[in-house]
């Protein structure tokens, strides 16, 4: 399935499984246009891989080519995560940050947040094991959008967060983009950027649109401007003709719009200057494009033991002969069809189709070629984090009985607006009435959440996404087997827990892939 794709005046570089049948994208060449410093890269990873495919006399040379490391960086709503991983997917070491409050004005100064984050999270990376990372990459949350000086990379305005609604540009947005198209949601990227571009005086020649992984990202390899298929997806770029289309780059915004590759995909080395700030990071050590969250939170879950076939981003992994697990071809896999249970609920369903419909939150997501249906409700965790702590969620729990339906009917939001799968930025969070008992509180909203799962399930089959009888859960909520008990009830469907939860562990094999 795997096979080099031959570009005409480009870089030939493998990128993914092209199925021979007629698939929704895997018919199309992908053209991805060379740098200059593309050439550099390739040639130092194939260099590497010269040196790992022959004897090393040198045992460290030895040492450090066998066991090269891939880093994967999650920024999530409520905190960051990194997880070091080895080419048969074992964990070498994995650690969180919750995000510092940095205030700026009268708001969160969010984007020196993260990269404070970022910086922490290199920190964090063991002295003894950054000599063998080759290879970096990070997912962020969806339709984050960081408007920046193109020169400097610098913020020029606060970033729009992922669930933030922009309804002043949802008007026009919807006069140029085609019916139900994925940008024609508030909350989409191409309304933050439309509502920018209208009501910012500000001078706009040298700006740029990046989304908050690219510009994380940018601080790692220094090239600006270079965003990936699956974050672009929400300013309306289209995975399927690998471009934007006609209707958008003929708006005079398009100017800011971001290059696209497909995530994973080798940018440049890691800087210099980051080599020296967090030092023993190698100088040949690569940064690739990334994802959303809950896209890495899907590669996760579909990441098994080595040994066992389980495709993740169209290759599996197999143990071949006992000794490195290497990248075979694309196989079938049970896990088709995950639950993101992080601070919000992320549905992802593997499909041949590719269904859109912003009416109801519905949107796919390129994955090699195929397509991952679903969407994102603002519903989940945060609004568990807002009422109990993870200790008091464990506790609680202890006391629910899975087996009995709570006759609450709550709606939980944290804040007015609704994604999937009902788009409604005007729909009200409904917390109330609020029983005496907490146990009878936390198992209603649960249950509640779960009601929602359910219905958007049903919505995603309604509207012809395949069929499938299994879900796995990641993020957060994953840990929590009263609820997974819950949710089997009310989906009536099995209902468990993936081997990789965190998203980091997702970015971390797009690391790794970026590395093939
Ligand atoms: N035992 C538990 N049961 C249910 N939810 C939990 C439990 N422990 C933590 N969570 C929730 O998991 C969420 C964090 O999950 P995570 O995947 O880290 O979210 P994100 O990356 O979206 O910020 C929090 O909102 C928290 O309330
Ligand atoms: O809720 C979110 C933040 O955690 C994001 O919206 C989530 O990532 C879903 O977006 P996508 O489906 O584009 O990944």
């Amino acid at each position: 399935m795997l096979g080099s794709i031959n570009h005409s005046s480009t870089l030939s570089i493998l990128l993914y499984p092209l199925s021979p049948k007629p698939g929704c994208c895997s018919s199309r060449k992908l053209n991805v246009r060379t740098h200059p410093w593309e050439k550099s890269v390739e040639k130092s990873v194939k260099l590497r891989t010269m040196v790992v495919g022959c004897k090393i006399e040198n045992q460290e040379m030895g040492l450090q080519a066998s066991e090269r490391l891939y880093l994967g960086m999650d920024f999530g709503t409520s905190g960051a995560r990194y997880a070091l991983i080895d080419k048969q997917g074992t964990i070498h070491a994995e650690g969180k940050r919750e995000y510092p409050n940095y205030m700026k004005e009268d708001s969160l100064d969010w984007a020196l947040s993260w990269k404070t984050t970022l910086f922490s999270l290199l920190e964090d990376v063991p002295v003894h094991l950054r000599p063998l990372v080759a290879s970096i990459s990070l997912d962020g949350t969806s339709a984050t959008t960081l408007i920046i000086d193109s020169k400097t990379g610098e913020p020029l305005a606060r970033p729009y967060l992922y669930n933030e609604s922009c309804p002043d540009a949802l008007p026009l947005v919807k006069s140029i983009a085609p019916v139900n198209h994925t940008v024609c949601s508030g909350s989409s990227t191409l309304c933050k950027l439309v509502s920018w571009w209208n009501n910012d005086d500000s001078d706009k020649k040298s700006t740029m649109l990046l989304h908050q992984a690219d510009w994380l990202l940018w601080l790692l390899h220094g090239q600006l401007g270079v965003s990936d298929y699956n974050n672009a997806l929400k300013v309306g770029y289209d995975p399927e003709a690998d471009s934007y289309p006609d209707w958008l780059l003929s708006q005079p915004y398009a100017q800011l719009l971001p290059m696209v590759k497909a995530p994973g995909t080798s940018i440049g080395h890691l800087k210099g200057d980051i080599r020296t700030q967090f030092a023993g990071f190698s100088e040949d050590c690569i940064v690739c494009t990334g994802t959303t969250d809950s896209i890495a939170a899907f590669l996760a879950a579909r990441a098994t033991k080595p040994g066992k076939a389980a495709v993740s981003y169209g290759v599996h992994y197999c143990q071949s002969n006992y000794r490195q697990a290497s990248f075979c071809y694309n196989s079938v896999c049970k896990i088709i069809r995950v639950t993101s249970l992080g601070s919000t609920l992320a549905i992802k369903l593997l499909s041949t189709t590719r269904i859109e419909d912003a009416r109801y939150g519905v949107y796919s997501h390129r994955l090699d070629d195929k397509w991952l249906v679903g969407g994102a409700s603002n519903t989940g965790g945060a609004v568990l984090k807002e009422n109990f702590s993870d200790e008091q969620l464990e506790k609680l729990s202890e006391h629910i009985n899975p087996m009995e339906a709570s006759p609450l009917d709550y709606y939980p939001l944290k804040s007015v607006g609704e994604r999937f799968p009902v788009a409604n930025p005007k729909m009200e969070p409904r917390l109330h009435p609020r029983p005496e008992s907490d146990v009878e509180y936390l198992h209603g909203i649960l249950e509640s959440i779960a009601r929602i799962e359910a219905k958007a399930y049903v919505l995603l089959k309604d509207l012809g996404a395949t069929q499938v009888n299994e879900v796995f859960t990641a993020g957060g909520g994953a840990k929590n087997d009263k609820w997974t008990k819950i949710r089997e009830r009310v989906l009536g469907l099995p209902v468990s827990r993936a081997t990789q939860t965190e998203a980091a562990y997702g970015a971390a094999l797009l690391a790794l892939k970026g590395c093939q």
